[in-house]
């Protein structure tokens, strides 16, 4: 098991009148290697649970467990190293750096760790430019390349570390249907061919169907978790 969620929740504005469950009383086990769609309405949670899975929030009651290490236990940097070797995040943003090339964008999770970023190092990520289709955008400034191809540097960013989780809030969810296709194809392709797991909000049905397991959440409750056994 990868992440064991017990009992989360979180509570905005606690002890105030204004207090308001943003999720409640979550438990998950999520497993290496799977391909899992957070799907619910507006408000309902999804990422609320996004941010505490990725450890940028904390819940405020129940234990939340990483690759067997009790988050809550430790400190900011603690947290920030297991982050930045375990999990890869994609937004719907994109979050690119406008000022930096798509090659210089790539490599900024290596530019701020510890080993920080050599020839080989270098060369792998090139590499994934290859894998993905970018081989000719290295050089280009993200407004310079379309939607997608933005999304698709940021997946190389996310995967740069070489984390065992990817994270994904509503990947796709600024591309029209065919840069959806193609940006979700190497979001399998990295869950296929890399042994990844991925975890991916997501409104778009189509998209729902291509998960291995399909969690529901409504009003901050989990209404249904569902393992397709195809
Ligand atoms: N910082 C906050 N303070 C108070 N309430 C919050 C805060 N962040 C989120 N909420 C509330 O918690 C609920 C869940 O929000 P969340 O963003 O997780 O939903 P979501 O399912 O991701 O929604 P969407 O699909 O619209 O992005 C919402 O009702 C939201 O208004």
């Amino acid at each position: 098991m990868i992440i064991r969620a017990q009992n989360i929740s979180k509570v905005y504005n606690l002890n105030t009148e204004a207090e308001f469950f943003g999720i409640r009383d979550v438990s998950l086990e999520i497993n290496k290697g799977e391909l899992i769609a957070i799907v619910g309405p507006s408000g309902a949670g999804k990422t609320t649970l996004f941010n505490i899975l990725g450890t940028l929030d904390t819940p405020t009651f129940g234990q939340i467990e990483i690759k067997n290490k009790n988050i809550l236990s430790m400190d900011a940097n603690e947290k920030s190293k297991l982050r930045n070797k375990v999990i890869g995040f994609i937004f719907q943003q994109f979050r690119l750096i406008p000022t930096l090339s798509a090659l210089d964008n790539a490599l900024l999770p290596l530019l701020v760790s510890e080993e920080g970023v050599d020839s080989p190092r270098k060369e792998k990520v090139i590499h994934l430019f290859e894998t993905y289709g970018l081989k000719n955008q290295l050089t280009k400034y993200p407004s310079q390349l379309s939607g997608g191809e933005q999304q698709r540097v940021a997946i190389i960013r996310a995967l740069v570390n070489d984390p065992d989780i990817i994270l994904a809030d509503e990947p796709t969810g600024s591309l029209d249907s065919k840069m959806s296709e193609y940006v979700f194809d190497t979001l399998q392709q990295i869950h296929k061919n890399n042994g990844k797991t991925v975890i991916y909000i997501t409104h778009n049905l189509n998209l729902v169907e291509k998960a291995n397991r399909v969690i529901k959440i409504e009003d901050g409750r989990v209404i249904s978790d569902e393992t397709c056994l195809c």
